[in-house]
């Protein structure tokens, strides 16, 4: 059974003994907030990213959840890209087909990878502008407070260095606030050249999941988590706070092992 942390500002933190517990948990997540979104809107857009994220999630393809999904009403989405041809091996738009999207009846028409052959700006201006036109219908929601786009889902990876999509620590693209999609080409982590979802777009989600496993996340679990103070090193991770919707944070033991939010509990 996973421990449950509701903690102020930081959302909600649940502690999974091992990573099959947590990989249950969050398929039960995902397909729960599939169902609702389906139900109030006709439809689920929800943003993936790449790393470990996409095997975590590999539940969705077995039994029930592949049968009990309405995956014809999923439009899928990256919150981050690398810019790399769609079948090169740093894909992650090939790490999800391979494996998820091929083991499970989505609607090819909805998934939405960026255009392969455009450089890293053209390439997130394109994926800006195709995300303008499905908030036009609706497909995907808008918020209430800002013009940004209100998905029913971002899942996120986060680095040891408390990176989450392609946003990394002390990059200006932590700045960029008037686009929805911005470009760097000079990621940390390779490949150097990425897209992805600006901090405007990520906190004006219904829903945001931060997927986490390993001891050597722990230092940044609890860098963006815990409390401490003013002095605090600001983490992008830490800035992920999304102000109308839900954070909720998917930990296995390791991960959660510096939390003091979590020591508390023991
Ligand atoms: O394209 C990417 O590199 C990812 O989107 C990135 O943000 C990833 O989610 C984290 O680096 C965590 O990756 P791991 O879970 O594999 O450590």
């Amino acid at each position: 059974m996973a421990i449950s942390l509701g903690l102020k500002d930081r959302g909600d933190v649940r502690i999974h003994e091992n990573v099959d517990e947590l990989a249950t948990d969050l398929a039960d997540y995902i397909a729960e907030l599939s169902e609702i979104s389906v139900k109030e809107r006709g439809f689920f857009a929800v943003a993936l990213s790449g790393g470990s994220l996409i095997s975590l999630m590999g539940k969705l393809c077995e039994t029930p959840y592949n049968k009990t999904v309405d995956w014809s009403k999923w439009y899928i989405f990256w919150a981050d890209e690398r810019v790399v041809a769609k079948n090169h091996a740093d894909s992650n738009y090939k790490l999800a087909k391979d494996g998820l999207l091929s083991k499970v009846p989505v609607v090819p028409g909805h998934v939405y990878s960026i255009n392969d052959s455009l450089s890293a700006e053209e390439a997130a201006n394109e994926y800006g502008f195709v995300l303008r036109q499905l908030v036009k219908t609706r497909t995907v929601d808008v918020s209430e407070i800002s013009d940004c786009p209100k998905f029913d889902l971002i899942l996120l990876g986060m680095g040891s260095d408390g990176h989450v999509a392609s946003l990394f620590p002390n990059h200006m693209a932590l700045e960029e606030n008037d686009e929805w999609v911005t470009f760097i080409t000079d990621s940390p982590k390779p490949p150097p050249e990425r897209i992805t979802f600006t901090l405007p777009v990520i906190n004006s989600a219904s829903n945001v999941a931060v997927v986490v496993k390993g001891a050597n996340k722990a230092e940044a679990v609890h860098l963006a988590i815990d409390d401490l103070g003013p002095e605090c090193p600001v983490s992008p991770a830490r800035m992920v706070c999304p102000k109308n919707g839900k954070l909720v944070w998917f930990l296995d033991r390791a991960a959660a092992s510096e939390l003091e939010a979590y020591e508390c509990t023991k």
